[in-house]
């Protein structure tokens, strides 16, 4: 019998650098359908780059998230004023990299930041209702369905906008 030793090897999370953009839209375009121009990543670096990281293995970018910091009506609480939110605009991990806990601390991170570094109070993303996978994440770290967004991919998918709070 072989017996396959494959050792898991370990990643860290940091801060995301000008010089991660190229491997993160690499991430990015073997990931997800949803893939952006190179100044929108180098625009959110910039902007919002104290929330904005990247899981590393071995010297390599095999995971992202990409924020941004918004003002306007809460998608948790009514009747109040608007406030900050924090959008996760898009996470990804290599699908080789899956399943050892490294989405789940890309999103904690962000989070924390969003709200000590940015003030966030809520944070909120888009979703594909197929992606069983990333709504179980989500799920786990807090997120509440709160709106079926009908049509919202280039597809014609449906995204539920999934919130929580900050704290
Ligand atoms: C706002 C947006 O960007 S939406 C699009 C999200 N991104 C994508 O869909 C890209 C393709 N998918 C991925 O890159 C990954 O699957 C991610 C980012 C969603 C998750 O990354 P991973 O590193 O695998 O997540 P991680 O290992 O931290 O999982 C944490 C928990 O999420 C849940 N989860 C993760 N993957 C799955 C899965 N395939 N099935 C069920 N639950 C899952 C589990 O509860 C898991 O905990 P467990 O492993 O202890 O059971
Ligand atoms: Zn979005």
């Amino acid at each position: 019998m072989v017996e396959s030793i494959e050792e898991k090897r370990e990643f860290i999370i940091r801060n995301v650098r000008s010089d991660d953009i190229d491997a993160i839209i690499k991430v990015n375009r073997f990931t997800l359908p949803e893939n952006y121009p190179y100044y929108f990543f180098v625009e959110h670096v910039r902007d919002w780059g104290e929330a904005f990281f990247v899981a590393v293995v071995d010297g390599e970018v095999v995971g992202y998230i990409m924020p941004r910091i918004e003002t306007g009506f809460s998608n948790l609480r009514n009747f109040i004023p608007l406030v900050r939110k924090g959008h996760v605009v898009s996470i990804a991990v290599l699908e080789q990299y899956r399943r050892r806990g490294i989405g789940r601390q890309l999103l904690t991170s962000s989070m924390q930041k969003m709200r000590e570094a940015y003030g966030a109070e809520e944070v909120y993303l888009e979703v594909r209702v197929s992606n069983v996978p990333a709504i179980s994440l989500y799920e786990k770290l807090g997120y509440k369905k709160v709106r079926l967004l009908k049509h919202y991919y280039a597809d014609g998918e449906d995204a539920y906008l999934m919130a929580a709070p900050l704290q």
